[in-house]
């Protein structure tokens, strides 16, 4: 007795697009058919049958940085409503940052995590980041042994920059004697300005100090001699700056183990988009200039930045409303993510589709050593069914996540996901 997924356009996780049957029993996929083997002959009994009605089947897509906010700030988002809005978007594995409270510092708080998300998490894969620092303060390094025992997918500061050069260098020592990556939000404090929007047009326009590129470009450059010295793999979160994209290039060139991420609204928005001071556009990095936009475009497409990952950074109205300076950086990303890049680049004609599901489902997968991210026969039964042709506009209180801080509120998209489903199971699906 298993599940089959009849009439789909089926996307392997390479670059092929192709008419397939997909049998799946026990969670796993058991048969892929090419649908002209043979004359499909109906389910046997007991057999599940959904038809997906020529719609895209592809691997589930994989994020691997997002913040769920619990333990600590559940009033932004819990496991449960984080995980559901995840499902919605297509996701079936996200990794969460550890600057929860208490930050994942600790074995404890890892092994909570993964215990909530087994309960509440709506079947979706979550892996916790371990922290590099006790509490994230840059002061000392946490166990890296005993937190990758409780289940760290990799170690991460995210939410501020590691200050200390020999602290970031023992913790690629460590890491790398681990055989565990080293995730890095790349900004240097000394540099920020205090500011909440980039050095560019917006900040002159409203008389702003700006955050300026060389705040993320020299930590993407230290780190990236860090990572030659030391060997480890070194991953680069968030990359918003053309000399970011500049000095990963040049690693790769040279052989170093570096990889990076860039997220949806780095590549669609600059900052002569922001309306004026609202805070649903203050992010971190913070939306660059339109010259920036164009080179995270073009480090994408030509391989130096790897992946793409939403940064869901779910805050509330009432942290939101306190206005562009006060208020906390960050957006939600799950439910717009593939929706937003489907419709700006591939139906444009920019990116093949191919090319979108790689950077969110196969790379993704290769670069974190995850064995999902592929339909094939023997794999996980983790995919999502994606309408391309159905349009509807952003609808923030719509969001199954608890917080609805989006710029891309009545922005109409094309390419919503209609079913999730994780390891057989159907976890999210379109009523
Ligand atoms: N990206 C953001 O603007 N905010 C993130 C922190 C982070 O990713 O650095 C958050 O935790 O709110
Ligand atoms: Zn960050
Ligand atoms: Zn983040």
């Amino acid at each position: 007795m298993g599940t089959w997924i009849i009439n789909g356009k089926v996307n392997t996780g390479g670059n092929e697009l192709a008419e397939k049957r997909i049998y799946i029993e026990d969670g796993v996929i058991s048969r892929m058919e090419e649908v002209s083997s043979r004359e499909w002959n109906g389910a046997e009994a007991g057999d599940e049958v959904i038809d997906a009605g020529g719609r895209l089947v592809a691997p589930g897509f994989i994020d691997m940085h997002t913040h769920l906010r619990e333990p600590g700030f559940e009033h932004k988002e819990t496991i449960a409503t984080g995980t559901r809005s995840a499902a919605r978007g297509g996701f079936t594995t996200i990794a969460c940052m550890p600057n929860t409270r208490p930050v994942t510092d600790n074995p404890e708080t890892i092994k909570l995590i993964l215990e909530k998300a087994r309960t509440e998490g709506n079947g979706v894969r979550v892996l916790p980041y371990g922290s590099i620092s006790k509490q994230e303060l840059g002061r000392e390094l946490t166990d890296f042994a005993a937190l990758k025992e409780a289940g760290a997918v990799a170690f991460s500061d995210d939410g501020v920059g590691v200050q200390n050069s020999k602290m970031m260098k023992d913790a690629m020592r460590l890491a790398q004697g681990l055989g565990m990556t080293v995730v890095a939000h790349c900004e240097d404090d000394s540099l920020l300005e205090g500011a909440s929007v980039t050095e560019g047009a917006f900040a002159a326009k409203h008389g702003l100090k700006g955050i300026p590129n060389e705040s993320e470009a020299i930590h993407v450059g230290r780190d990236i001699l860090l990572a030659e010295a030391t060997g480890v793999h070194y991953h680069v979160c968030h990359v918003s700056t053309e000399q970011s994209v500049r000095l990963i290039r040049q690693a790769k060139a040279v052989g170093i183990n570096v990889t990076a991420e860039v997220c949806p609204h780095h590549l669609i928005l600059s900052d002569e988009d922001i309306p004026g001071m609202d805070a649903d556009w203050k992010m971190n990095p913070p939306l660059r200039t339109p010259r920036d936009v164009e080179a995270v475009l073009e480090g994408l497409e030509d391989g130096t930045i790897d992946i793409i990952v939403t940064d869901h950074a779910p805050h509330s109205p009432e942290e939101k409303a306190k206005g562009m300076a006060l208020a906390p950086f960050g957006i939600v990303g799950f439910e717009t993510a593939f929706p937003l890049l489907y419709t700006k680049f591939v139906q444009t004609g920019r990116w093949t589709l191919e090319f979108l599901l790689e950077r969110m489902t196969g790379k993704p997968a290769e670069v974190f050593g995850l064995k999902q991210g592929k339909l094939e026969a023997g794999a996980d039964a983790d995919l999502v069914l994606v309408d391309l042709d159905r349009s509807a506009a952003v609808d923030a209180a719509d969001f199954l996540s608890k917080s609805r801080n989006t710029p891309f509120i009545g922005w109409e998209l094309a390419g919503w996901p209609v079913l999730t489903m994780v390891a057989g199971k159907t976890v999210w699906q379109d009523e």
